[in-house]
């Protein structure tokens, strides 16, 4: 199997856990079960490593099509002139190079899903072949002039904005209509603080080979204020990598390995979503100095703050 592919099977199912507090993972769960429920294409959009790929599998693993194929592709990673035929397979002879039949991924994935990853670097050709095949469930092979149908669900990610493609002219407004019948947007990480304390804990726990590790308050504060460009991708790294650094003690600041320089430290009151800021509150039991204190910004921000969201009383 190529590497631009990847092909879940029922036993990776039970590895797939959504984690996450904040209010927004709870809004995402929400959407993932009664998308799972329905038929329809879904659009996720979201920076990279906030998750796209695993609310792609959870959906296909809660839906009616579990026990069939879920199929990643990612359609970045092939090179433009063989989409196509990787897409929607070839007939034998249809160009130099096709010895044999050969079955295309759309195919593969009868009665299953087919994940389209990156769906951007579609090539503008074969976005109206997709679309064709989302609106008929119909393709045809390369090279082959009858049509056979096939029962796929389509889910398709992006990390870019689609929105923004349309206007520059890279992507068919028709078809991202088409699949955004039911959109997921996944925040970045540094828009939902509130998830960062869970994914560490959960990374430390998944990723230290049952030897029992402790997460400071200081260090998950420290992670608390980065800024995540990479997100949670990028948190598993910095835990995998603090868990070898610390040996057999518990992990330290330097053990993250976040150096100064990497430390993309946003103006702190510029990062704060309303979950973290009501947890930080909360903790600090309604004492509004100590909370602005212990988040590194003035009364005032605070306030602003909560006006911003709503949330004064
Ligand atoms: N809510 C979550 N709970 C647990 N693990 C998560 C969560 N979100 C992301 N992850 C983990 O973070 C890593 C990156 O996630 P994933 O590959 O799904 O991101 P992505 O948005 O598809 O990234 P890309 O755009 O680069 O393809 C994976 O190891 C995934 O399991």
């Amino acid at each position: 199997m190529s590497t631009h592919v990847d092909v879940l099977c029922p036993n990776d199912y039970k590895t797939l856990e959504l984690i996450g507090s904040s209010s927004s993972m709870a809004d995402i769960r929400n959407k993932i079960s009664k998308y799972a429920a329905s038929d329809a294409e879904v659009l996720i959009q979201g920076e990279t490593g906030v998750g796209k790929g695993l609310c792609a599998k959870l959906i296909h693993s809660l839906s009616a099509r579990a026990q069939y194929p879920f199929i990643e592709v990612n359609c970045g990673s092939i090179a433009s002139g063989l989409i196509a035929s990787e897409l929607f397979g070839h007939q034998k002879g249809a160009f130099t190079g096709a010895i044999a039949d050969h079955i295309g991924y759309i195919q593969r994935s009868n009665h299953g899903t087919l994940f389209l990853d990156e769906i951007g670097d579609m090539p503008s050709d074969l976005q109206i072949h997709l679309l064709h095949f989302i609106e008929s469930k119909k393709m045809q092979r390369l090279g082959s002039d009858s049509s056979v149908s096939v029962d796929c669900r389509i889910i398709a990610a992006s990390h870019v904005d689609l929105k923004h493609d349309i206007i520059q002219g890279g992507f068919r407004e028709d078809l991202y209509y088409r699949l955004n019948i039911l959109p997921l947007y996944i925040p970045a990480l540094r828009e939902r603080k509130a998830d960062i304390p869970d994914y560490a804990q959960y990374f430390l726990n998944l990723l230290s080979d049952g030897k029992k590790k402790h997460l400071s308050k200081a260090v998950v504060d420290y992670l608390t204020r980065h800024s995540w460009p990479g997100n949670v991708r990028e948190l598993r790294n910095v835990i995998q990598r603090a868990i070898i650094m610390c040996g057999d003690k518990n992990i330290t600041i330097a053990d993250l390995g976040l150096e100064i320089a990497d430390r993309q430290m946003l103006p702190a009151s510029d990062t704060i979503d309303s979950d973290y800021l009501l947890q930080v509150i909360s903790d600090h039991k309604h004492n509004m100095s100590a909370a602005a204190r212990y988040m590194g910004i003035s009364r005032t921000t605070l306030y602003r703050l909560l006006k911003k969201y709503n949330l004064q009383k």
